[in-house]
């Protein structure tokens, strides 16, 4: 067996493994192999009837329809009971299926997120999983029904006539050979398929989203153009798909038909010379549909198999790769000097070919509130991405409160740090769960409380439901100094010693500024905190500046200390004084300002 075909099987093994229930499949698939029983049966009794009422047997005729009566009634009751007790099956074990990939989302690596479309990973859970439910639901059952009934089939065909089978079935051997061959780049094409779908979903999902620009840049035509782009390879894809599918199909038909040929041809002949029974006929010509019909159907289910094996494939991708670590030692922020410290840092993103920090050394003390500027691209996000364990593939030490980042438990990290980021996230719930997410066993009173703090409240009770209020998709229905309010506020319950403000207002007007500001002034009294800022005047008042640049802290100090030094920062601050209107409250545009 190939590496790959191991790896799907392998894959396949697993997905069965998770479906609970176990019961439910084989009591399921008992009564499939009942069904198939019946099946043959059926065609049994068929021959004694028709042979009952040529001879004029009426006792056998009664007998018989009695006999085939039961098999009506078993055929009903093991269809439902085995498509239910199926269907269930698949039922739980998607339903398992897809909270484990849920969790599996949640766990993984901020890296690995942030280098792949979420649109593939949401078509991985919609669409494989999809594909998955009926290949259990139905395929699996089919898979051991069609071969049994055949099988089955074959054994009684043998004992109504031998000669007669071995003419009608020669050709069955070249139709599997033949189907095998025909089914061969179907799964490939399959899984392509819906690689490619996995695309269309992630454009159609940016367009959505980036719906404010595209209709501001006028870009719904060029949009539309990726897209159609996109759809019509998904479609070319699935056309492909279809034209294998319809030679197998046609080619099944084809080899169906050829059995029953030699059967009229045959079977005529033997009834007209004698030995056989017009009843022995007939109930051979309805085995044998039990034969070819299955046996015709197995391309398709085959072939059902393979897409299905190709989106458990990709299903186990996600499954397998890599998540967070969740060891670590659940330390608590020891009174350690300094609070915070980079000591010598290496760092790379690893699709990147240089060096982001070659030799990073920061100290942050307890209680200190520090400001980041510099160039766009100079480091100073990916210095928070670091202290929140985003990535731990650095040399050198990253201390947090007295303990290595890579020692602690990642939970217990993050416990101690308040994050308010560039993009303020909101879930599409009520305001009032939004702010909670900070702290969840927070009773209403406590998000209100911090929603106060964080100048949120006065905006809240505007709203006709308050606090229900729902936010709508990505917050959509708030305004960006809103948004940024109940970010804040969402930290400010969470209560963490530790602050990390990333550009929290530089989407914002002067006048939304001054509020969040005046927010989160409030807030960070008392607490560490690390700001990346866009604005001077709030640059000024912070303990300390940190300007960091080509990966380096260039220079630091207070406001005044740096413009004294007539350095990188004052070159900043008088660009940005020549470029401001209003001189007295220059803008320092810490991420677009370059040296
Ligand atoms: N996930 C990532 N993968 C690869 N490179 C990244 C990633 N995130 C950031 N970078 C790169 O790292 C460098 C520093 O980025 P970072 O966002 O830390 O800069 P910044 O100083 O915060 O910039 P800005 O002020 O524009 O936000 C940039 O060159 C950026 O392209």
């Amino acid at each position: 067996m190939s590496k790959k075909k191991e790896r799907t099987f392998m894959s396949f093994k697993r997905l069965l493994k998770l479906f609970p229930n176990k019961r439910y499949l084989i009591v399921g698939i008992m009564f499939t192999i009942l069904l198939s029983f019946t099946t043959v049966f059926f065609s049994h009794v068929l021959k004694l009837i028709i042979d009952s009422v040529m001879d004029k047997n009426f006792d056998l005729f009664y007998q018989s329809l009695y006999v085939i009566l039961g098999l009506i009634v078993v055929d009903i009751i093991g269809t439902y009971i085995k498509t239910r007790l199926l269907g269930t099956y698949a039922e739980s074990g998607v339903s398992k299926l897809r909270k484990k990939l849920a969790e599996q989302l949640s766990k993984l690596k901020f890296e690995r997120l942030s280098s792949k479309h979420s649109g593939d990973y949401v078509s991985r859970a919609t669409n494989d999983i999809g594909k998955l439910r009926s290949f259990v639901s139905t395929t699996i059952s089919q898979t051991i029904s069609v071969p049994l009934t055949a099988i089955g089939a074959i054994i009684y065909l043998c004992i109504l006539d031998l000669r007669l089978t071995l003419f009608s079935l020669v050709l069955i051997p070249v139709l599997f050979i033949g189907a095998g061959i025909l089914s061969i780049p179907i799964g490939k094409i399959s899984k392509t398929l819906q690689e490619k779908l996995g695309k269309v979903n992630g454009i159609a999902q940016d367009t959505i989203q980036g719906v404010e620009v595209s209709k501001a840049y006028m870009l719904e035509e060029d949009l539309g153009i990726t897209y159609q782009k996109a759809v019509s390879e998904a479609v070319e894809s699935g056309k492909q798909l279809a034209k294998r599918r319809s030679i197998l199909e046609s080619f099944s038909q084809f080899l169906g038909i050829i059995p029953f040929f030699t059967t009229f041809l045959l079977g005529g002949y033997f009834v007209i010379k004698g030995p056989m029974s017009v009843g022995e006929l007939l109930a051979f010509i309805n085995l044998l549909n039990q034969v070819t019909h299955p046996i015709s159907a197995l391309p398709r289910i085959w072939a059902e198999a393979k897409s299905s094996l190709a989106a458990t494939d990709r299903i186990y991708e996600v499954l397998d790769e890599e998540v967070e670590r969740i060891d670590g030692a659940q330390y608590s922020l020891d009174n350690s000097e300094p609070l915070i410290s980079f000591k010598n840092v290496q760092f790379r993103y690893p699709d990147k070919l240089q060096l982001l920090f070659e030799n990073l050394t920061i100290s942050i003390y307890e209680g200190e509130s520090i400001a980041l500027v510099g160039p766009s691209g100079g480091g100073k996000s990916s210095i928070m991405k670091l202290l929140l364990g985003y990535y731990e593939h650095y040399e050198g030490e990253i201390i947090i409160g007295g303990h290595e980042v890579r020692k602690w438990s990642l939970k217990h990290l993050r416990n101690q740090i308040g994050f308010v980021a560039q993009d303020t996230f909101l879930f599409p719930e009520t305001i009032e769960e939004n702010i909670r997410y900070g702290k969840n066993n927070s009773d209403l009173n406590e998000v209100i409380e911090s929603a106060k703090a964080a100048n949120a409240h006065v905006f809240i009770e505007e709203f006709k439901d308050g606090y229900n209020t729902l936010v709508g998709e990505l917050g959509n229905r708030l305004s960006g100094g809103q948004k940024q309010r109940l970010s804040i506020a969402r930290a400010k319950l969470k209560d963490a010693p530790i602050l990390l403000l990333d550009e929290a207002t530089s989407a914002l007007d002067t006048e939304s500024e001054a509020i969040v500001r005046d927010a989160l002034n409030k807030f960070m009294v008392g607490k560490t905190s690390i700001t990346i800022a866009h604005r001077l005047s709030t640059i000024k008042h912070v303990d300390r500046i940190l300007v960091v640049s080509g990966g380096r802290v260039v220079e630091e100090g207070t406001h005044e200390e740096l413009l004294s030094i007539n350095g990188v920062y004052s070159d900043l601050y008088n660009k940005q004084l020549y470029n401001s209107e209003d001189k007295t409250n220059p803008q320092v545009m810490g991420g677009i300002v370059n040296e």
